[in-house]
């Protein structure tokens, strides 16, 4: 799965970002949520997302916040993408998206497909996003809904080949799962997650 689209969430340092970047992301993201053990500042985001190459997204990561404060976020990072975890609607990203942002909508609900918001990637997450805990992607239950969509929440090396044999997702994200510690990135666990997911 080459083409698959990997996302490392929640990088705080340099040599985070540096090695997102040489192990292959698609994607990355800064969490601008507050209260994580990996909030970063805009000031800090804008000084590691100008290490990143155009070809990855950088992706800026909020629950409940209102949808000026994602703006202001948004325009002092410099990130290209913003991924919404709270209770925004249709509304909400429709005014996003005419700024040109690329949008992310995380939801632990049950979606048949991707784009009902007009979100660009759909993230079905855990019910506690950044928690490390997987939810119920592996049971019968579960049906993948149609498009572009990322399984998130408790993702690891050891379990995303699993977890993509069982869903068929179109891309992947992960932050506990790279991480020596909670908080702190590991840079062999994010070449490690890569290489699983894309099976090389
Ligand atoms: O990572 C966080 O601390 C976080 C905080 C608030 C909203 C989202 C957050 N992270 C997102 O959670 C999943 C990854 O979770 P896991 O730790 O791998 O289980 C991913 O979507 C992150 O963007």
């Amino acid at each position: 799965m080459a083409d698959l689209f990997v996302k490392i969430c929640g990088l705080r340092t340099a040599p985070d970002v540096d090695a997102a970047v040489a192990a292959g992301a698609d994607a990355v993201g800064f969490v601008f949520a507050p209260g994580s053990p990996r909030t970063v500042d805009a000031a800090t985001a804008r000084e590691l997302a100008a290490r990143v190459p155009d070809s990855v997204l950088t992706v800026g990561v909020f629950r409940g916040q209102s949808v000026e404060e994602v703006r202001r976020f948004a325009e002092e990072s410099g990130v290209r993408g913003v991924q919404l975890h709270g209770e925004e609607g249709p509304g909400d990203f429709a005014a996003l998206h005419a700024e040109g942002r690329t949008l992310l909508r995380a939801t632990a609900e049950r979606v048949e497909r991707c784009g009902e918001y007009g979100e660009d990637l759909l993230l079905l997450d855990a019910p506690d996003p950044g928690s490390g805990k997987p939810w119920n992607w592996g049971s019968e239950d579960f049906t993948a809904p149609e498009g572009r969509w990322l399984l998130a929440g408790g993702l690891t090396p050891g379990n995303v080949r699993e977890a993509l044999a069982a869903t068929g997702a179109w891309g992947v994200d992960v932050s506990s799962g790279v991480e020596r510690e909670r908080g702190v990135k590991s840079p062999e666990l994010i070449r490690a997650f890569v290489e699983a997911a894309r099976g090389t």
